[in-house]
This record gives C-alpha cells, structure tokens and sequence, in this order.
C-alpha cells in the first residue's frame, strides 16, 4: 500500500508518500518528505501568515512528493488536529479535494498520535511509555484499553513555546529552541525554579525567573544552559515516573524539542540508570513532518478506520487521548507487572524491603545537573519525612519514620500494607484515598504524587506513601492538582478508570471542600495548548 501523507498543523507545509512494501525494516527509512516550513519575518507564527504559507506551499510539496511515488496511491492522510485552525482547514481542504481526485480513502490523523507512533513503530517496542516534546505540547502517554492514556502532561504552555517565548524575549528570532541548545553550550548552571506534580509539570514560573535572570544582567548563555538542565530534568523525571508507575521498560521520544541533544542525552542517561531501553527517531521524524503522518495513516487503513469526507471536519484541540485506535489490540497495555522484591526501583529512589523496616534512598541521578539533583535530593528528603508525620497526626495512615539522613538522600520507615495499591484496586480503597487526601487538604497540605503506586494497601487499612513532593498550601488548585493526578494515574493503571474516577470524586466530595472538585474541573478543561 502506498499512502500520500500531508501535514500542515503550524508550520511545516509537508508531504511524504510511504510504501509499506518495501522491506518493513527500512520502509520508514526510505520514506520520501518534501516539506516546505514557514519563517516568520519577526516574533512567533502568526496563524494568518501561516495558513497563506499552507495554500501556497501544500500543493507544490504535494506534486514533489506525488512525482517521487513510483506507483499508483492508495490513500490519503492528513494531520486532522491539534493545529492552528486556519492552517488546518487549509490542508483539510487539500486532502479531501486529493483523496476525491485520486478516488482513495481519506485517512484523519491526530498530529500527537503520530508524534509518539512513528518511534514506537520504529524501535520495534511492545506498548512503551511515549514521551511527546513538541513545540505546542509535552506529555507522556501510555496505550491501555483502546486509547493513548495521557498520564502526564504540561499545565500551561506546550514545551517548545515556552522555550520560544524566552527568546523572544531576548529578541531572537523563532525557532528559539535550536538557539538556545546553541547558546547552553558555553553556559554554566544557576538556580531556576522546577516544578513537577506527579507526572504534570509547569514552565511559566521556570519562563519568568529565566526572564527576570535575564533582565538582572544575568549572563544569557548560563540562563540557557540553566533553563536546558532544568526543563529537559523537569520532562525526564516525569517520564521516568510513568515507566515506574506502569512498571514498562521502554520508552520512546516525538515532538520537535526531541531534536535538543541534551534532552534525548538526559533521557538515554535515566533509561541506562533504571534499565529500561530508550527510542529517539531521528530528527526527520521528530520535528513535524508528513512521513509521520503517512505511516499512521498506513496503519489506519489497513484497521479500515478512514473518514468520510463529510465527517472530516479538522478539529484543532484533539487530544490524543480522544482517538479510538482502530489499530493496535484491546489486550496490549502501556502497564506491566511485576512481582514484589525485596529491592523496588522506584521513580526516585532505591527502596531496600525489609521484613519490618523499608529503607529509602535517593541516590544521585546522572542525568541531572548535581547541583540541581543534590537540591532536589535534600529538599525532597526533609519534606518527606515531615509531611509523613504531619500526615498521620491528621488522622491519615502512614508509616513511622525511624530515620532520615538530608544530605544523602536516605529514610528508614516502618513497613506498611501488603501491596501497592495498583494490585489492589477496589472501590472501597479509593474511597479511602479520597477520604486520605481530603484530611491532608483539611490540614493545608498536598502529597504532591498521590497515584495507584503511592498508596500501599492492608486488609482494613489504606496508607499514603512517598511524600516527596508534597508541601504546605492553601490554595484548591493544588489540592485540585493532587486529585487530578490520583486520576490520571487510575488511567494509566486500572481497566475500570472512570468508574474509579467516579468514585473517587463523590466520596471527596461528601468529606472535602467543594470548591476543590469545581477547580479540578476547571483544571481539566482548561485549553492546554498555547
Ligand atoms: C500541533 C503541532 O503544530 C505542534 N508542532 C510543533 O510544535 O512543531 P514541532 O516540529 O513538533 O516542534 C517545534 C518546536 O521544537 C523546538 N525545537 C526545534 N529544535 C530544537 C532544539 N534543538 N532544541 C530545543 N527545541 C527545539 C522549536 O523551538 C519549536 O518550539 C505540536 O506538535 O505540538
Ligand atoms: N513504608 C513502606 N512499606 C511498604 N512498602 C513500601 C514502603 N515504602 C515504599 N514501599 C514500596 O516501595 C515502592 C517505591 O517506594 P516510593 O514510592 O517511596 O519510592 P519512589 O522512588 O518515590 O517511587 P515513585 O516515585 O515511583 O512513586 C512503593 O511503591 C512500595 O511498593
Ligand atoms: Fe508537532
């Protein structure tokens, strides 16, 4: 089968044409793209010009690739959202009118999906964890029960954008992030803010002190080489966290910013220390481009799943996790498990069972910065031992800390339950969660990582563990966030997620503060791709 694929979501006007019978080792290899990519005159896309980009270049990238085939077409597919809906409908517009032409399906592909499918398809991975890096989004997402399952993601802007706006600020000009992998070479380290939620993360407090370090005098190359270790540390951690959590050992890179040697350094690093295997494509297939897009529409026609040209309407805020996938097995799944050891690699730390006593270390992590990880390591030690206790004091499960050592990262704990609480899922125990976390909330405090990994379960009691990431608050967007990642991580590990879900939020809802579910709400259906 020969599929025309085009993309056109921002700012790649682009075509490919895949031949899935060429050998299937090197048919993505030998797989001919022609694009054509928009450059601003000044600041960041404008999505008018960029959609005139699209009309003037989508046909002339079209017949190149169209002369490249050596043979007849079979489809054609097209990057149907998230985009710019001007550039979108342009190219809607193109591929329907082709496909029409060509008399051949049309295929309508999530731009996201793509992203992740084409190193998955590439490595030769059974169902890894995939980490997106893309100028207008970051997250990690994981194939459980017939869709992409975003376990974590940005909470405000995509990661690309946030590094783009930086160097607007500096005035240079889009791309940014090429220039700022450039400039980081000849940088040293200075503090910057890093935050991670469970598996979510934010870049506008990191983008603002990077910008007022700027305007302080700050020397630029130590603001980019800073701004580097902390936001590519920031997207390791979480992608580490997802394989800890599914208990996977694969994991794959898409998106733009996976161009960033650092950032494809950093992860290859965390994968080496855990033992897991590590896929990057190369850059041809990472930054956008139509090959990507012709390679999942390849798979979509062969599972039948094409689009009736009046059901194609261009949709520019798809999620990745709305897409049905017509083509992978209901019984393939992102999570694994694993019996109990007596020595668990969590996300962060090394944790020794004993028979009555856990001991935790955070040892240092090779892919980070030392300062920053000596920071983290120290930072997140205290808080965990005191978040522990004040825990318990209100009124929550948890066990007794015996001993805690900051410098190097080490606690000794009482040995709580007897399995994680992913082994044990019922909906007793997540109302006993929901009940757990509205009494921290009550407190003014979060856990900070609340998911199925963190809760250890007994016959009749529940225990929140791995206060790490927890601190003292009293705004509802952070509880909010706290039930917003005990969710997803339902998602990412349970078969009846919603229903847990459910669950979950009626029984915070009868013990906690109201205000809390309507900010998580708000937190969910905020538009995330700025
Ligand atoms: C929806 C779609 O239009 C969008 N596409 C997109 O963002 O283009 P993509 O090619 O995946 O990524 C572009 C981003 O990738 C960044 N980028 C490119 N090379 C980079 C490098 N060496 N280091 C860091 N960032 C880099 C650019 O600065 C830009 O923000 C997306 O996938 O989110
Ligand atoms: N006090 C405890 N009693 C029994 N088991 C424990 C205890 N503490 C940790 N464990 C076990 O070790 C695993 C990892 O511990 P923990 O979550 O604290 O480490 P981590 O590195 O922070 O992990 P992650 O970041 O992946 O959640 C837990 O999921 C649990 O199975
Ligand atoms: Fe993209």
């Amino acid at each position: 089968m020969r599929v025309l694929g085009i993309e056109g979501t921002a700012w790649a006007a682009s075509a490919a044409v895949y031949d899935d019978a060429a050998d299937a080792a090197d048919a993505t290899d030998s797989i001919f793209i022609e694009t054509d990519a928009y450059q601003p005159d000044s600041g960041g896309i404008h999505p008018r010009e960029a959609a005139e980009h699209m009309s003037d270049a989508i046909p002339k990238v079209v017949e190149t690739a169209l002369d490249a085939a050596d043979g007849p077409i079979d489809a054609v597919a097209f990057s149907r959202g998230p985009g710019l809906g001007p550039c979108l409908r342009t190219v809607g517009t193109a591929a329907r009118a082709l496909a029409q032409t060509l008399d051949v399906p049309l295929v309508g592909v999530n731009h996201m999906v793509a992203h992740l499918e084409i190193g998955r398809q590439q490595s030769g991975f059974d169902s890894p964890v995939c980490l997106n890096a893309s100028g207008a989004n970051a997250h990690v997402l994981g194939y459980r029960n017939g869709r992409y399952r975003v376990l974590g993601e940005t909470m405000d802007t995509g990661v690309g954008n946030a590094i783009d706006k930086f160097t607007r600020h500096l005035g240079w000009s889009h791309p940014g992030g090429p220039k700022v992998e450039a400039a980081a070479e000849d940088g040293e380290y200075t503090e910057l803010p890093y935050v991670v939620k469970g598996m979510d993360f934010s870049f506008s407090g990191i983008m603002s002190a990077a910008k007022d370090a700027y305007d302080d005098g700050a020397a630029v190359e130590d603001v980019c080489y800073a701004l580097q270790e902390n936001v590519f540390a920031m997207l390791t951690e979480v992608a580490e966290r997802a394989l800890s959590l599914t208990g996977n050992d694969e994991l794959v890179l898409g998106g733009g910013v996976g161009q960033n040697d650092r950032l494809r350094e950093m992860l290859r690093e965390m994968c080496d220390q855990r033992g897991a295997d590590f896929y990057a494509p190369d850059p041809r297939f990472l930054r956008d481009n139509a090959g990507m897009i012709a390679v999942l529409g390849a798979e979509m026609v062969r599972a039948s799943d094409t689009l009736a040209v009046e059901e194609s309407a261009v949709n520019p805020n798809f999620r990745p996790d709305e897409v049905p996938v017509s083509w992978r097995s209901d019984s393939e799944s992102v999570a694994v498990w694993r019996d109990e050891e007596n020595e668990v690699k969590g996300a962060e730390a090394t944790v020794e069972i004993g028979d009555e006593r856990v001991t935790k270390r955070r040892l240092p992590k090779s892919y980070r910065h030392p300062e920053l990880d000596a920071r983290l390591r120290r930072d997140r030690t205290v808080l965990e031992a005191r978040l522990t206790s004040e825990a318990r004091r209100a009124g929550v499960p948890t066990p007794v800390v015996y001993d805690v050592d900051p410098e190097s990262g080490l606690l000794v704990f009482e040995r709580v339950g007897e399995a994680d609480l992913r082994e044990g899922l019922t909906a007793e125990r997540v109302r006993e969660v929901a009940r757990h976390l509205a009494a921290i909330h009550g407190a003014g405090f979060v856990h900070g990582d609340p998911t199925t990994r963190n809760v250890r379960v007994g016959p009749d009691r529940t225990y929140l563990i791995d206060f790490g990431l927890g601190y003292n608050t009293d705004d509802a967007e952070d509880y909010a966030m706290d039930c917003h990642v005990f969710g997803q991580s339902l998602a990412g590990t349970a078969d009846d997620a919603d229903a847990l879900r459910e669950t979950f939020e009626e029984t915070y809802a009868g013990v906690g503060d109201g205000a809390v579910l309507d900010r998580l709400r708000e937190v969910e259906g905020r538009g995330r791709y700025q």
